[in-house]
């Protein structure tokens, strides 16, 4: 099995999902609350929307679990809101109406099982706003097992100058970087042992997300004694896997002992660097499991690096 179809699929979709995500961007969003609190814009419903088109057309049999659904954009009082997303999805499918954009939405809400893909339209919201690292994140799953793996970081800064990388995987062909304005891909190899001046280590800008006082301590263990970079999203992986950092840890919050992470928020981006030549895990060394629901129930904490340190960081984290 090659993936070749869907390969061009994702990587069509999620261009122009990024597309969509940077001209919202440039008329500067609005975030509305979730129920949970946690933001969300015209971006992220239009992403979902472009993306579930495309998969809806090319695979009809296979679910997508999406991070947005659209029970809240079909309340009367969102319908200037439903406007607006319809409004950016034309800029790319011109004949769509706002019942197809929330149809669109609503493919994505289907359920994990042998083969399906999982879709965050936009990783790192809060990147998104504050006009820094946000991700369009799209992954393939069969048999608990991530095939394909596509990640669009629009404000990726590239070496020459160039903003916006899609960092592309597939299972057993090895990881690639194309800028997203278009050009070779080029291949992706994480850090060797001996780059010192690449062995940093990423962890996410918002400090809830994560236990940051531990994540320091875990990468000084060892050995790395550079700060850490702080960047939004699944980009973090994207970073790993380019050999520009090490390591990225993401241990459970002290203030949310019993958050699950979500599979959208992990699943493109650990092929990614697997297939670059990393490693990706949770905090006991235990593979990250695709298989049971949209939260990994069973894994705590992630880790993330360029293989040669992993097992030393595992144990770096039973000793503390
Ligand atoms: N307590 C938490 N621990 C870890 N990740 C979290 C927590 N709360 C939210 N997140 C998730 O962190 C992701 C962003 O990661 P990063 O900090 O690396 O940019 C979001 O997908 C967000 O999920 P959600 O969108 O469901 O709130
Ligand atoms: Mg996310």
């Amino acid at each position: 099995m090659t993936y070749a179809k869907e390969k061009e699929v994702a990587i069509a979709a999620a261009t122009a999902a990024a597309k969509l995500c940077e001209q919202v961007r440039a008329d500067i969003p609005q975030a509305i609350e979730k129920k949970d609190k946690s933001p969300v814009t015209v971006a992220d419903f239009g992403a979902q929307a472009i993306i579930c088109q495309a998969l809806a057309a090319a695979f009809p049999d296979d679910p997508v679990v999406g991070e947005e659904d659209a029970k809240e954009l079909r309340k009367p009082e969102m319908a200037e809101t439903l406007t607006k997303v319809t409004h950016y999805v034309q800029a790319l499918s011109p004949d769509a109406t706002p019942e197809d954009v929330t149809r669109w939405i609503d493919h994505g809400n289907g359920q994990v099982s042998s083969r399906y893909w999982t879709l965050d339209p936009i990783d790192g919201t809060k990147g998104f706003l504050r006009q820094d690292q946000y991700a369009v994140a799209l992954a393939l799953v069969e048999n608990g097992e991530v095939k394909v793996g596509v990640l669009a970081c629009p404000a990726m800064p590239l070496d020459g100058g160039q903003t916006g990388a899609l960092y592309v995987a597939v299972r057993g062909e090895g990881a690639t970087m194309v800028p997203l304005s278009g050009g070779e891909p080029q291949r992706l190899q994480v850090v060797m042992a001996d780059d010192v001046a690449n062995f940093r280590f990423v962890e996410s800008v918002e400090a809830a997300h994560g236990d940051q006082s531990k994540q320091n301590a875990i990468a000084q263990a060892v050995g790395i004694t550079t700060e850490s970079f702080r960047v939004d999203s699944q980009a973090k992986y994207g970073i790993v896997a380019s050999g520009k950092a090490a390591l990225y840890l993401r241990l459970p919050s002290p203030k949310y002992p019993d958050y699950r992470e979500n599979i959208w928020d992990h699943a493109a981006g650990a092929i990614v660097v697997e297939e670059a030549g990393g490693r990706v895990s949770d905090m006991y060394g235990q593979p990250l499991n695709f298989a049971e629901g949209s939260k990994m129930m069973n894994n705590r904490g992630i880790v993330v690096s360029n293989g040669t340190i992993h097992d030393q960081v595992i144990a770096a984290l039973a000793e503390n």
